[in-house]
């Protein structure tokens, strides 16, 4: 069977990589998606501009990712925590969850990131019970365009959201999310800010989207 291309990101990691050092991990996979292959990582521009500093103001205790894809914005959320914080990561495709959890590993961050198998739909509802999760500090938002409006309605149903969870969804301009959009800007319970961006590794228009959330209002 042919070698998938997170495989070869991965191998490119194990070889060029620092073991233990998360930022040479980011670092590597940048650099193999720039010049080698393109993926579909979150990438170094939206992280530098925007996420790490979201992550940052938030500190959060508890985030959770939708959509592990190879564990890059994994390692570089994880980077971002506070000792003690935890990052519960879901990936739908078990290919990819092996490829992050090898590459989480490899990185040293295993202790801080805990990737969830399976869909959002069916451990969203499990996050309290099974994961002794209380409520959300930080949501980032990145699988399929289709899930995104779906999920976050899905996570207040929970009640896994408290007043100043933040919620921070990639590419809500290239490929789009505008259901998504439209929900968090009108349904009154979210405080919206844009940050404009690009694609990664491209130089195509993209945005992050931070949403607030005010309470079950
Ligand atoms: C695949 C693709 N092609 C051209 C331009 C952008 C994308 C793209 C970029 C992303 O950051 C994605 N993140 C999560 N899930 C996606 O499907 C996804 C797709
Ligand atoms: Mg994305």
């Amino acid at each position: 069977m042919d070698e998938l291309k997170e495989q070869r990101i991965l191998e490119f990691v194990l070889q060029n990589a620092v073991r233990g050092d998360p930022q040479s991990v980011v670092d590597n996979i940048d650099q193999y998606c720039r010049h080698k292959e393109w993926a579909m990582n979150v990438g170094d521009e939206k992280e530098r501009q925007t996420m790490c500093r979201v992550v940052e103001e938030r500190a959060p205790s508890i985030a959770l990712e939708l959509g592990t894809y190879c564990g890059y914005s994994a390692v570089r959320i994880a980077k971002l925590l506070k000792p003690g914080a935890r990052l519960l990561t879901i990936e739908m495709n078990p290919d990819n969850a092996a490829v992050a959890k090898q590459i989480i590993e490899f990185a040293g961050v295993q202790n801080t990131v805990q990737v969830l198998e399976g869909s959002s739909a069916d451990i969203i509802p499990n996050l309290k019970e099974k994961y002794q999760v209380d409520t959300l500090d930080f949501v980032f938002l990145d699988h399929w365009k289709d899930r995104y409006i779906v999920d976050t309605k899905l996570l207040e149903e929970c009640c896994l959201l408290r007043t100043g969870s933040v919620l921070l969804a990639d590419n809500v301009v290239y490929p789009g999310i505008p259901d998504f959009l439209e929900y968090v800007r009108f349904c009154g319970r979210y405080d919206c800010t844009n940050y404009p961006s690009h694609v990664q590794y491209m130089n195509k228009e993209d945005a992050l989207e931070k949403a607030v959330f005010k309470g079950y209002i």
